[in-house]
């Protein structure tokens, strides 16, 4: 039977990266996508400026839409101090198996609360459920025509407070225009784009960062 291409990235991590090292996991990663096969991660490039805004932010509770492999996964919870978690929401069962296993590989299992199953689905829940107060930092990763629908959720749910930071992938690159225009007209947010690249080629994409005013 064949395999898939994420589970020939878990090999390739399990294979070129340390245990309990987040930053070979990326490397491991980012030299398979680069040299082997191309995966949609947001990639080395995009992925210093995630690192720039994570950091910032330094979030005590953040959330993930969309893990795929968990190359994000992995480049946020390794940012994150002791006792702050992260929850990435995955609608791929396959995509979550192999996440599991690169975010345990780069020993963060304990930052990361990975739950499966849809955006509009559980972001209802994440009060109730998960004890979920507020998020001070959500990465937008996941099928592009959910990210406005995805935003206007967590604003009706409480869910952002004034200074919630969003970040957005892939607004030039399969592009999101509905989000764009909205995150950009609407007064409650402040946003900015940076310029980049989509993952491993020169084709250019970009991430939009907006903070929630209240
Ligand atoms: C199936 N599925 C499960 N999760 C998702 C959400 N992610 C994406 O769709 C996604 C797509 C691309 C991309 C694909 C082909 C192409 F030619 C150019 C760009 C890049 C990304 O960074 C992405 O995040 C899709
Ligand atoms: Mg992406």
């Amino acid at each position: 039977t064949w395999s898939t291409r994420p589970q020939r990235l878990l090999k390739a991590v399990q294979k070129k990266a340390t245990r309990g090292d987040p930053q070979s996991v990326i490397s491991a990663i980012d030299n398979f996508c680069r040299h082997k096969e191309w995966a949609m991660n947001v990639g080395d490039e995009k992925g210093a400026i995630l690192d720039c805004v994570v950091s910032e932010v330094n979030p005590s509770t953040a959330l993930e839409l969309g893990t795929y492999c968990g190359y994000s996964t992995v480049r946020i919870a390794r940012l994150l101090p002791p006792e702050t978690r992260l929850i990435t929401l995955e609608f791929n069962p396959d995509y979550a198996v192999v996440a599991r296993q690169v975010i345990a590989w780069a020993g963060l299992q304990d930052k990361v609360e990975l739950v499966v199953g849809a955006s509009g689905d559980l972001i209802p829940q994440m009060k109730q459920q998960f004890g979920v107060k507020e998020f001070d930092f959500v990465f937008l990763d996941h099928w592009k025509d959910r990210y406005l629908l995805d935003i206007k959720l967590l604003e009706e749910c409480g869910l952002l407070r004034r200074g919630t930071v969003l970040l957005a992938d892939n607004v030039i690159c399969p592009g999101t225009p509905e989000y764009l225009e909205y995150v950009r007209t609407n007064p409650r947010y402040e946003s900015r784009y940076f310029k980049s690249h989509l993952e491993y080629t020169k084709v250019e994409d970009g991430l939009e960062k907006s903070i929630f005013l209240g």
